[in-house]
């Protein structure tokens, strides 16, 4: 049964949209009931943690045996059996303030004990995970025991999320993107390799793929697009964040639609084909992140970062996969041969090849920022801001798991725990992170949350409202289930459809030129000639098959390797690594790139649907350059080659057709450049834009300050005149008074 919201997966061809389920598309082949998995990491010590131990705010005492063991209660409650609270000045170097003494267990370390506020009660709680990582374990642990299930789930059809969640400087970025310094991967990087290896190596089906990746962060409570094409240097922000205002191209906008769920407008997508391609788009955007140095964290993750990754499968039939005009990459050989022996009618191959349901499903890598204490990391100015945002969002979905795992309990309680009650307020629109989140806290999807935890004592206390919220978390049910569509347009088909019909140009094509071989001895005096139209029938259908090898290159199939060398008809040579962008990115452009739409997320609430647009470059390209080799061809079939005498009688139509190639190719190069001066001066647009925007806001702020001194003169020159005249009238009187006394005086 769905949620209480009705979703439906991504129409990528009009803007990213976060799958989720919608009863009416659902077949569901296979349903899971799962709770959140949680696991902990514990991070190593660090040399810095041992600053704080020195700060008397921070002290923490330690007992006077560092031996530790625990007690297991009936209640199934474990506690440290050796809490004493003896103590000696300062944290020990090297000692963590948390213990795993299982690998489902954490404890408060009792040879640390904090001598603040802190009841001893609390110290003694154990807190139990699906799975504990003390400080010694490595990402690639973490990878198997933890993640790879949900990843291998997405292999098959579910959806998947997988959250690092934690305070500052506890490890979450390590986990996720990993460091160079211990020449580690992360989870990212780990999951996109395997979901390679795994489609790869899938045996029980024969399935066909496509995967498409967007990058996402949310700073200050805006989206940005990481992935956002031609960014100028100065939306790179390396370790420092040296411009915290991005052009507005940059910032995409959630949108909300009854039918559709939650969408973003505006996000970059990439279709991918093997890791290396994923591993470019990450650089890219790891390097376009907002990373600040914090007093507790010196490249602090000042947004919260959603890589995405959506998987489109469906069963590759044998016809397309075996048949003379075969989809594999090594099936459409460039000479042709293969294709120009099948002999299966064009709706038959279209017909097997393009028909059945598409499965959806999406793989989510969430790097959270990290709470943060102004009084702990010393923020001010825009720091301080951001940590108030970031604050501001996970208190936010502190609140919506709080929420999901009480509804989950009643649920639970009433047995019938398949059904979410009604009407049930979950607070997502709060905040932009859990709008974002809906559907996968929202039911389903196969979610892990990894909660990493700071070893150092000073930290404690945060920690344990980091195991709290895991906790929480763990009670949380979901019921994961595989989406398939059958009748709607799905990327995949669109390529498949577009495959097709290449195919069956080109078929023609090769038909025609077979034709005109037999027809024209002209043609071969021509080519003895070194005038070879035959090299012409050649190109065109050269072009033919290389679109149908591009295309074909972004499908993976089961059991094939994923390394497929693409050829390229319109690319752009690789750039040194660090003055890449996303265009740069991939050896050819393959982005779906959606326009922005400007849809106002504040009155959104629930928008009607719209039409979807065609706006894919790709396949416009492909459009445009089908229709006129479509041109060319269908000239070349209608009218003769040879006149009477058998010579060349139609030089005009040579030469127009010649004209036609030409053209075909200066459109191709007038559409790249033209793609790329729009999308430059976009970005000059946007920055100018915003740069009036901040002028207009100073003049505005300017023009209050002079209202403001205006009215504040005038009532100081209003109170001045009536001073004067006090002073007037004081002065009068006095002349009065002695008059009146010399009057006296006299008298
Ligand atoms: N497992 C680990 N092994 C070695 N070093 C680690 C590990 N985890 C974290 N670190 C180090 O700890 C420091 C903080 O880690 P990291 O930046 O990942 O924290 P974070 O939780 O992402 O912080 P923030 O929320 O401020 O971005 C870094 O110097 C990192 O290299």
């Amino acid at each position: 049964m769905a949620g209480p919201t009705s979703l439906l997966p991504p129409r990528p061809l009009e803007s990213v949209i976060i799958p989720s389920p919608c009863k009416s598309q659902l077949s569901n082949e296979a349903t899971t009931t799962n709770n959140i998995q949680v696991c902990i990491r514990i991070r190593p010590v660090l040399p810095s943690d041992h600053s704080t131990a020195s700060n008397p705010a921070k002290r923490v005492t330690r007992s006077t045996s560092s031996k530790v063991g625990v007690t297991r209660h009936a209640s199934g409650l474990i506690t440290p059996s050796n809490a004493c609270g003896s103590s000696v000045a300062d944290a020990v170097a090297g000692e963590a303030a948390w213990l795993s003494p299982t690998p489902q267990t954490i404890i408060q370390n009792p040879a640390l004990k904090q001598d603040n506020s802190m009841s001893g009660s609390k110290q003694d709680v154990a807190y139990t995970f699906d799975r504990v990582y003390d400080v010694d374990a490595k990402n690639g642990e973490v990878y198997e025991e933890s993640v790879r299930g949900v990843v291998r789930s997405c292999v098959e059809g579910f959806h998947g999320s997988v959250f690092a969640y934690g305070q500052t400087n506890s490890g979450k970025t390590h986990t996720m993107t990993g460091s160079s310094k211990t020449n580690e991967s992360g989870i990212i990087r780990l999951a996109v390799e395997d979901i390679f290896r795994l489609i790869q190596t899938q045996s029980c089906s024969q399935r066909e793929y496509l995967l498409r990746v967007s990058y996402l962060e949310i700073y200050n409570e805006q989206i940005y697009d990481l992935l956002a094409p031609h960014s100028s240097n100065t939306h790179r922000f390396g370790s420092n964040l040296q411009h915290h205002h991005l052009p507005p191209s940059t910032s995409v906008r959630i949108f909300e639609s009854r039918t559709e769920g939650v969408q973003i407008r505006g996000l970059r997508e990439e279709i991918v084909t093997c890791p290396s391609d994923v591993f470019s788009l990450l650089d890219v955007g790891d390097a376009r992140r907002k990373v600040g140095s914090t007093g507790m964290n010196t490249s602090s993750s000042r947004s919260h970062s959603v890589f995405r990754l959506v998987l489109e499968s469906r069963v590759s039939s044998s016809k397309s996969s075996s048949g003379p005009l075969a989809s594999s990459n090594s099936s459409v050989a460039s000479d042709g041969d293969s294709v120009t022996s099948g002999r299966s009618s064009v709706a038959q191959s279209l017909g097997t090849a393009v028909k059945g349901p598409v499965r959806i499903s999406s793989l989510s890598l969430v790097d959270l920022a990290g709470s943060e204490s102004v009084k702990a990391t010393g923020s001010t100015g825009v720091r301080q801001k951001e940590g108030q945002y970031i604050n501001k969002s996970l208190l936010t979905l502190g609140h919506v798991v709080h929420k999901l795992s009480e509804m989950s309990a009643r649920a639970e309680k009433e047995s019938n725990s398949m059904l979410l009650p009604p009407k049930e307020h979950i607070p997502y629109r709060d905040s932009k992170l859990t709008r974002l989140l809906q559907p996968s806290l929202g039911g389903n999807a196969r979610v892990c949350i990894i909660c990493n935890v700071s070893p150092a004592a000073a930290n404690v206390e945060e920690s344990h409202n980091t195991l709290k919220f895991g906790s929480r978390a763990k009670t949380i049910q979901q019921h994961a289930s595989i989406t398939e569509i059958a009748d709607e347009k799905t990327l995949l088909r669109s390529y498949r459809e577009e495959i097709e019909e290449l195919k069956r140009q080109l078929k023609e094509a090769r038909k025609s030129a077979a034709e005109t071989n037999v027809q024209t001895p002209a043609i071969k005096e021509r080519t003895e000639l070194g005038s070879s139209s035959e090299d012409e029938d050649q190109d065109d259908t050269h072009v033919l098959v290389s679109a149908i090898k591009n295309l074909e290159s972004l499908i993976l199939k089961t059991g094939a390797k994923s390394t497929v060398k693409k050829i390229v008809i319109d690319s752009a040579p690789m750039l040194d690594a660090n003055d890449m962008d996303v265009d740069d990115a991939l050896p050819s452009r393959r982005s779906l790139d959606a326009d922005l739409k400007k849809v106002d997320d504040t009155d959104a609430d629930v928008a009607p649907d719209e039409e979807p647009e065609e706006n894919s470059h790709l396949i416009e390209e492909l459009h445009r350059i089908q229709s006129m080799l479509g041109t060319v061809m269908k000239k070349r079939r209608d009218k003769p080659l040879t006149s009477s005498n058998g010579k060349n009688p139609t030089p005009g139509r040579d030469e127009e057709v010649e004209n036609l190639r030409i053209q075909l190719k200066e459109q191709q190069i007038t559409s790249t450049m033209r793609k790329a001066d729009s999308s430059f001066l976009q970005n000059q647009l946007a920055e100018k834009q915003s740069f009036v925007e901040d002028l207009t806001k100073l003049l505005d702020d300017l023009e209050k300050r002079q209202n403001t001194l205006d009215r504040e003169n005038a009532e100081l020159k209003k109170a001045l005149a009536a001073a004067k005249a006090k002073i007037e009238e004081g002065e009068k009187e006095r002349a009065e008074m002695s008059e009146k006394l010399s009057q006296l005086q006299k008298e």
